[in-house]
């Protein structure tokens, strides 16, 4: 049974669809990689997985085991994130709302799971620090430790590498790809790197004039993936 399905999905806003007719599953342990032009609608389609708008028309569906609210969210960080004035420890833990319910504070075990994804993401050094005083790589850290208190079983990321140095994009694909091996952990992850997407998904999901959904070795036979393998020659030679 897939954790994840979307059926004959519709998104957009205001009734205006931005992206249509899409149907895709996503099973444990998968790693999905939503690749696409700017502006097609890959932020859109994240929101609307998360419950945070909803779909024009279609069905979002999950299952084994995943609840709606089981998901870990890392976004797209903006300026204002980026300046955002609180403590790293206050950031993770604010990964554990969903948890809380109506109960206004955050009890033991919410602050244990935030000590622990502190350490997972090894920023036990910064967690008195102010967040907007982070490099960009350590706030990504922060924000992956944040997502990580939401979940055990699937993030969502959308661009986690976008404006990082390769070091330290590098050393972020690395920690994702040990989330997912280590602990399991289904990845959907939106990226502009098409070929870090070739390299750890095993799913792809490519979002344009024409939608491709599929393993990494269909989409390599695709037309899509096949102007992607060309380009890639292309820059090598
Ligand atoms: N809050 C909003 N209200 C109305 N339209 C929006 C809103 N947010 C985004 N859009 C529009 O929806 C379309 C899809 O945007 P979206 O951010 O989902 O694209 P994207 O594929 O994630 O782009 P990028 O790769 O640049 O991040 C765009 O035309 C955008 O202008």
């Amino acid at each position: 049974m897939a954790q994840l399905t979307c059926q004959n999905l519709r998104v957009g806003y205001d009734g205006k669809s931005v992206l249509q007719d899409l149907s895709f599953e996503v099973f444990a342990g998968d790693y999905l990689c939503i690749v696409g032009e700017n502006g097609s609608g890959k932020s859109t389609l994240m929101k609307t997985i998360l419950g945070l708008q909803p779909p024009i028309s279609g069905r979002i569906l999950t299952g084994d085991g995943l609840r709606k609210n089981g998901i870990g969210y890392l976004p797209q960080q903006t300026v204002v994130q980026k300046d955002f004035p609180a403590s790293v420890r206050e950031i993770v833990l604010s990964g554990c709302q969903g948890r809380c319910g109506s109960r206004p504070f955050y009890n033991k075990e919410e602050k244990q799971l935030a000590e622990e994804n502190i350490r997972k993401m090894q920023i036990d050094k910064l967690s008195k620090r102010c967040y907007r005083e982070l490099s960009g790589g350590q706030q990504q850290r922060v924000l992956l430790a944040r997502a990580l208190c939401a979940t055990q079983k699937m993030l969502l990321l959308d661009e986690p590498v976008s404006g990082l140095d390769p070091k330290v994009t590098a050393e972020m694909y690395r920690l994702i790809d040990e989330l997912h091996h280590r602990d399991g952990i289904t990845i959907i992850m939106i990226s502009h790197d098409i070929a870090a997407a070739v390299k750890y998904a095993s799913h792809i999901l490519h979002i344009g004039n024409t939608v491709f959904f599929g393993t990494k070795a269909e989409y390599l036979q695709s037309p899509q993936g096949r102007l992607f393998a060309a380009e890639k020659g292309g820059d090598e030679q």
